[in-house]
């Protein structure tokens, strides 16, 4: 039997830091949503008792180091599964850009494997489980639009956002999470309004959504990487309702209602940037 499994990468409208809790890590309030560039992944019963890593990506471990890998040694160890599997990670999400491809991928491997070893787990139980490979991984799991606290492991859903076009533009840096983080000083800190967010999806208010995108972050990758402002700028120019970094970046999405104008806006980076993306968010 094979199992397949849609992994789709998160974006984050808004993005805010409270406090630096004991444990090292944020305590976050974000809203997220998923959009449809997804990594697919396949999954398969081997009879000896290993987990293989097979990916169309030249670059992403296959060994322990993999989410995927992760996520299947957890619900091997967690349920005493004593088969093997062969997990196949088409990859089309950009790594190490801000939309949890990894997160995803290993979101993704906990469904499919719920699935192909039936275990009948809900996915409250898979999302705990995914809070111990990563924080993004328990929003990943559920997918569609959040509001999501804690270290990202507590996720309330609020609805459909307003749907629209995306256009997504990956410069070639990568950012590591950890050292965006430990930049963050609270003293600096413009908090978007995630009330107002929240409120504007629940209401399927476009013009009040793409008022409150903002995240706490942007700024300290902007310092490290001016073409993130850069990026922003010329995607406003060519007539983006919003444009804003997701997570710790260095993806910078613009949001568009009208199709034409998420072409415009694609086109006219197509030229500055070569891994460029034109999406629709999930409902
Ligand atoms: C910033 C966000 C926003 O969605 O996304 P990305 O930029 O990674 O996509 C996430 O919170 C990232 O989630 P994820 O990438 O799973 O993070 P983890 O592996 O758990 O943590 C990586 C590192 O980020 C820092 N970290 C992460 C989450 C959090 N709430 N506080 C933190 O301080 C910690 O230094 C941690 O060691
Ligand atoms: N299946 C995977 N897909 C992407 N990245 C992975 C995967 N497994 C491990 N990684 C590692 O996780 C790190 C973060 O990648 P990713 O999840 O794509 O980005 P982000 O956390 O910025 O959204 C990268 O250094 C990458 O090598």
């Amino acid at each position: 039997m094979e199992i397949i499994e849609k992994a789709p990468a998160k974006l984050n409208l808004t993005l805010d830091a409270l406090y630096k809790r004991e444990d090292g890590y944020h305590e976050l309030e974000m809203v997220m949503t998923t959009v449809d560039l997804a990594d697919h992944i396949t999954l398969k019963n081997l009879p000896e008792d290993e987990i293989i890593i097979r990916t169309t990506s030249g670059v992403l471990p296959l060994d322990k180091r993999n989410h995927a890998f992760q996520a299947a040694k957890l619900m091997k160890e967690t349920f005493q599964i004593k088969k093997g599997v062969e997990i196949t990670i088409e990859k089309k999400i950009p790594i190490a850009a801000g939309l949890a491809g990894g997160s995803s991928d290993a979101a993704a491997t906990l469904r499919g494997l719920n699935r192909l070893w039936e275990l009948n787990l809900s996915l409250d139980e898979l999302a705990d489980l995914g809070a111990k490979v990563g924080s993004d991984v328990p929003f990943c799991v559920y997918g569609g639009t959040a509001f999501v606290t804690g270290r990202g492991d507590q996720i309330q859903h609020i609805g459909t956002m307003p749907q629209c076009w995306v256009v997504l533009v990956k410069p070639r840096v990568g950012v590591s999470t950890g050292t965006v983080f430990s930049a963050l000083s609270f003293e600096e800190l413009v908090h978007p309004n995630t009330n107002e967010m929240i409120a504007a999806i629940q209401n399927e208010d476009y013009q009040e959504m793409i008022q409150n995108v903002g995240n706490v972050l942007e700024h300290i990758t902007i310092a490290r990487h001016p073409d993130i402002e850069r990026i922003k700028y010329k995607m406003l120019k060519f007539g983006a309702d919003a444009a804003l970094m997701s997570g710790s970046g260095p993806t910078v999405f613009a949001l568009c209602e009208k199709y034409s104008r998420a072409q415009r806006v694609y086109n006219g980076l197509k030229g500055f940037c070569k891994e460029v993306y034109l999406v629709r968010t999930l409902k």
